[in-house]
């Protein structure tokens, strides 16, 4: 059974390049359905307002209960996870891109900086798996851009999505290194050459070079990464004594 994804927003056209390139061909081969709901569709009145000014005051608006509460009403199943981006989230991980990729259907609240109503979210709660995430210590103007974020992120990992099958311990992050630098013909390119080692056909000093340029790019660029790995090494030491 495909893995179907529904958003509702007030920019559908933002999710366009849904339906483009690699996620395009998912969709043209079944392996996904998707669905972009646009949130004035539940609104009530002529205005069709879809937020207030926020009690307690302070800038911006926030999302209203009501609409929200229908279109959700409409959009979600029995069997919905319910993704809501917000810089006020837990972290997208490629663990919970895993964990999403799994689920039959995902949909998808897109709101603005100020956010939804909380109620809005407690109240799905009750029926439905409510995750609130954010995809990184930035400021956007709503959640669509990290909708097309974690989508990418999730379809890749479906059977069939990519060419070659993507398993777990290949992507990058899954050793807890960032990848190293990677090159390709010519050998001599505006005077730069590319490492010798990995012209020399030996496999295992090629593959120490690559560990070396990958702990080396961790350690200037995310030694955050380091620590967890060492703590996780910490860890299996402990449980193997
Ligand atoms: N800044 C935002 C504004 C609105 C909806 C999501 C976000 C977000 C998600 N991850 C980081 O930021």
């Amino acid at each position: 059974r495909p893995l179907r994804i529904d958003v509702v927003t007030i920019f559908p056209e933002y999710l366009e390049p849904l339906r483009a390139a690699l996620l395009g061909r998912a969709l043209d081969r079944g392996l996904l359905e998707l669905g972009v709901h646009d949130l004035r569709d539940w609104t009530h009145d002529v205005h069709r307002a879809v937020d207030d000014a926020p009690y307690g005051g302070g800038p911006g608006m926030v999302m209203k209960p009501q609409v929200w509460g229908d279109a959700l009403d409409d959009v979600c199943g029995e069997r919905t996870r319910l993704i809501v981006p917000t810089p006020a989230g837990r972290p997208f991980t490629q663990r919970l891109a895993h964990e999403y990729a799994e689920q039959e259907h995902l949909v998808f609240a897109c709101g603005r900086y100020e956010g939804i109503d909380q109620r809005v979210l407690t109240d799905a709660a009750r029926r439905m798996p409510v995750d609130e995430v954010s995809i990184g210590d930035y400021v956007l103007v709503g959640g669509e851009a990290a909708v097309l974020v974690i989508a990418e992120a999730v379809v890749r990992l479906l059977p069939g999505v990519l060419g070659n099958p993507v398993s777990a311990e290949q992507d990058s992050f899954s050793d807890g290194l960032l990848e190293g630098p990677s090159y390709t013909r010519p050998e001599v390119w505006r005077e730069l050459a590319v490492p010798s080692v990995l012209r020399s056909g030996n496999h295992a000093l090629i593959e120490r070079h690559r560990r070396d340029e990958a702990l080396a790019r961790t350690f200037h660029r995310r030694p955050d990464l380091l620590e967890r790995l060492a703590a996780d090494d910490l860890d299996a030491r402990d449980r193997a004594v």
